[in-house]
């Protein structure tokens, strides 16, 4: 049985228009209603027909729905959940996808206050955005985290796991704090990473811009593709995962300094076990078929 008959997506970006996609093609029957707060991106969803109907405000998109799936920034849930909580079917559930998931848990519980809430988060993207950039087969094989609130109803959980399993997803659950501690090293960290090392590369004044673009084939290029993330969705999720990414980013510097160091005093050996230890995560990584250079799923997308 499907978990969902009625599904409203607010946010048609990346991944509401993925999501989208990927509901229309495992589970046709499903009514799928959007809205967008942006007039262009709505009148593309229209035109390309993501859904079976996009409405013009965020509470006319969710009056039938039995599953309300947020896929804004992460600064802007609270606002919507606060826009939709009047026209919001009293079974309802309120699910979302942003990419940390302490404040959002937080900021839905204010807004909807006794409404069924269990956020989620697919551990899928890239670095563009809006609709058009959306694929059914983005969230295959990849993992969803789904992270409900203490002493939510097992059933509503379930039926959100189901949905991400029907989407190609493999679902686990995790409180939101651990969530946010976890992906503060293997997400958001590296962002920041790439948008400090591209940063630094443009603002040198010895290597020109056009240097940097023409001796880009390499590791730097690799570095441009996150640099390239979205401004919005990064500076949110930044914001609002401070602590947890302040956290590692001080465990980062430590390590960075230490490499410095060997550097500097021309210790190999420090070098060398640093590279070999690296070396193993990125082979048990693709051993264990989440290598992103492998299947491409839509990286040119
Ligand atoms: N991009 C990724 O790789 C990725 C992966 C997993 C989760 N996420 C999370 O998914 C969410 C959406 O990211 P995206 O990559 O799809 O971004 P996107 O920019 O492609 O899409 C976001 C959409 O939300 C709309 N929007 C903004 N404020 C709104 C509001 N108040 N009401 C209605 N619509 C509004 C925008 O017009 C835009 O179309 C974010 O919370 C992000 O953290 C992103
Ligand atoms: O591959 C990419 O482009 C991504 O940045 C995807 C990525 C990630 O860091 O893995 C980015 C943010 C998300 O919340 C989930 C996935």
């Amino acid at each position: 049985m499907l978990p969902f008959a009625r599904v409203a997506i607010i946010g048609l970006g990346l991944i509401g228009s993925s999501l989208a996609r990927a509901i229309r093609a495992e589970m046709p029957t499903v009514a799928l209603t959007g809205h967008d707060a942006s007039p262009e991106v709505r009148e593309i969803a229209r035109r390309i027909g993501l859904c079976d109907d996009i409405a013009d405000n965020a509470g006319a998109a969710v009056t039938d729905a039995d599953l309300v799936i947020l896929c804004v920034p992460v600064r802007a849930m609270e606002t919507v959940a606060a826009e939709i909580a009047a026209d919001l079917p009293p079974e309802c559930i309120v699910s979302d996808v942003g990419s940390c998931k302490g404040e959002i848990l937080a900021g839905l519980t204010r807004a909807l206050p006794g409404r069924i809430v269990i956020p989620a988060h697919p551990v899928a993207g890239t670095e563009n955005s809006g609709p058009e950039s959306g694929f059914a087969t983005l969230f295959k094989g990849r993992w969803c985290i789904v992270t409900p609130p203490d002493g939510a109803d097992p059933a509503a959980v379930e039926r959100v796991s189901e949905l991400w399993r029907r989407v190609g997803a493999n679902v686990e659950i995790m409180n939101a704090q651990h969530h946010d501690l976890v992906l503060a090293v293997t997400s958001h960290l590296p962002h920041l990473i790439a948008y400090t090392i591209v940063g630094t590369a443009s603002d040198l004044e010895d290597v020109t811009r056009s240097e940097v673009i023409k001796y880009s084939a390499g590791g730097f290029r690799d570095f441009t593709r996150i640099a390239a993330s979205d401004p919005t969705m990064w500076r949110d999720v930044f914001l609002a995962n401070k602590d947890a990414v302040l956290e590692m980013l001080q465990r980062f510097s430590e390590d960075l300094s230490a490499l410095q160091r060997a550097i500097r005093w021309g210790d190999g050996d420090a070098l060398f076990s640093l590279f070999t230890r690296t070396r193993a995560v990125r082979r048990s990584i693709i051993e264990e078929g989440q290598d992103d250079a492998a299947p491409d799923f839509g990286r040119s997308h």
